[in-house]
């Protein structure tokens, strides 16, 4: 959490964890924070701690790795004297630095078997034996676990002990990804900037309205650490004046004019519209074409009805959100005051310029994976396994696997015209990465050249996987990229 206990973000959801912390803060179980890499999850254990009785004590953070046990066994447990003949001394590990106050475990499906169990003996008898010990020694602290893998998946696999799962999420917290919660963007983005601002002794005014609603559309593959990274590189690069469009880096940069066909879907009404994402406005079209980008490219930037993003509101949300900080000396902050549940008035207006925004994200996230993106893939796989199921060869996963990733990939240079750097975009993956793919399908996928619909060498090709076209597939968009953009 870099020193700054802030939790910044004004959605439904983060109010929800913020009132969770406060719960939990009060109790002493042990909790399990789950959320994909870079969602707080740090931030939020660091938090618990600040507010709960234990802050006069250590918090003690480990970041669980896997590979060598033994190290991370003596750093954990520690060692009686003579355990180590190089060193005589006994040494204390961190459960017992942590005495009276937090023990933090990020990352702890990658804990060894040995070491879950001696957490899940730590967590339920409260005693943990230091390597070379023959006594239990009993501690009084407070376990705080987290994971951005899904440990039931785990557990399922024989991967992660059953009990310490349960034992874990009997209390837990989900940090969902900022793709989710795009109203904490504007809040968190401008915290960024003037917590940049102090650290780099900057004069940073703050994130221009273009430039915002390209960050509100970025996928975030890194949620707030990605945002966070980005925010303080601007930052470094810059003197003074407000972060604008230019200023983000070009697959930022080309959003809202090159995303466009990623907001709104082929069958249905159309969802971006001339605020960029502020209004729907019927039927202006089915398929992308590239007037059609233009045309909306260029009412977003000319138009005069944009509610601008404005200093003011840019103050209320630094405001409400550092009034949203948790301080343990702000008693403004205290549980019993709990402000930080009713959002205040600016805060209300300034949730309103975005809300409109937001629900037409959320809009056109559900039009992305209501329609052809994700919803007709599975059945497509499903269709291919039973094809090999029928033929009696079984199923080969690495088919399957690869089939899967073929047809995502295909789906997203349809839709967007087989322009690689949006299809990456929409795929939240490299280009060089989709690139790659294509280029080892340019060697590797089957040719099929009899109907003429899949041309040798075509960098890539979507076949049912028995030699068979599928009539269904859209086979003429995957032929011939070996020659575009130059893969
Ligand atoms: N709600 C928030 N308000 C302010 N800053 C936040 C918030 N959530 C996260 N951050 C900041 O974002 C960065 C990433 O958060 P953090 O390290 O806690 O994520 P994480 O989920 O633990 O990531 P990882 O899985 O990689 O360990 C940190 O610098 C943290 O300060």
């Amino acid at each position: 959490m870099n020193g700054s206990y802030a939790l910044m973000g004004s959605s439904a959801i983060i109010r929800h964890v913020q009132h969770l912390v406060y719960k939990v803060a009060e109790s002493n179980s042990a909790i399990l924070i789950t959320g994909e890499p870079g969602t707080g999850k740090d931030a939020i254990a660091k938090i618990i701690h600040e507010r709960s009785q234990r802050n006069k004590f250590p918090f003690v953070p480990i970041k669980c790795s896997a590979g060598n046990e033994e190290l991370l066994e003596i750093e954990l447990f520690g060692y009686e004297s003579g355990y180590v003949p190089q060193s005589p001394q006994a040494r204390e590990g961190h459960f017992r630095q942590a005495e009276g106050g937090t023990l933090y475990l990020d990352e702890v499906s990658k804990l060894s078997d040995k070491l879950q169990l001696a957490l899940y003996r730590a967590i339920s008898d409260g005693i943990i034996r230091s390597l070379g010990g023959k006594a239990d020694i009993p501690i009084n602290i407070r376990i705080i676990c987290s994971t951005s893998v899904d440990l039931e998946q785990l557990v399922r696999r024989g991967l992660f002990r059953e009990e310490l799962f349960y034992k874990l999420s009997a209390t837990s917290i989900y940090l969902p990804p900022i793709r989710e919660r795009r109203e904490d963007i504007p809040i968190l983005a401008e915290f960024f900037v003037q917590k940049f601002n102090q650290i780099k002794a900057k004069k940073i005014i703050g994130i221009s309205h273009d430039a915002m609603n390209a960050l509100l559309q970025n996928t975030w593959a890194n949620n707030i650490q990605e945002l966070e990274n980005l925010i303080e590189r601007i930052v470094v690069l810059k003197n003074s004046g407000s972060i604008e469009i230019s200023d983000l880096p070009p697959r930022l940069r080309n959003f809202v004019t090159d995303n466009i066909d990623a907001f709104y879907d082929r069958t249905q009404q159309p969802i971006m519209n001339q605020n960029n994402i502020m209004q729907t406005t019927g039927n202006l079209y089915h398929s992308p074409t590239q007037s059609n980008i233009s045309q909306y490219a260029k009412l977003g930037s000319q138009n005069s009805q944009v509610p601008p993003y404005s200093q003011s509101q840019r103050e209320n949300a630094i405001l409400n959100g550092h009034n949203n900080h948790f301080n343990r000396n702000n008693q403004a902050n205290s549980p019993a005051n709990n402000n930080y549940t009713q959002a205040s008035q600016p805060q209300q207006n300034y949730n309103q310029t975005y809300s409109q925004a937001q629900n037409n994200l959320q809009n056109s996230n559900q039009s992305i994976s209501r329609n052809s993106m994700f919803d007709d893939i599975p059945s497509e796989i499903d269709q291919f396994i039973k094809k090999e199921i029928d033929l009696g060869s079984g199923i080969d996963f690495y088919r399957v696997v690869e089939e899967f990733e073929n047809r995502l990939i295909s789906e997203a240079l349809r839709r967007t015209n087989h322009n690689k750097n949006r299809a990456a975009q929409l795929l939240s993956m490299n280009r060089t990465t989709l690139v790659e793919k294509l280029k080892k399908r340019a060697t590797t996928s089957p040719i099929k050249s009899e109907t003429g619909r899949v041309k040798r060498n075509s960098a890539f090709t979507i076949f049912d996987g028995l030699g068979n076209d599928n009539p269904d597939f859209d086979t003429i968009d995957f032929v011939n990229l070996a020659t575009e953009e130059g893969v």
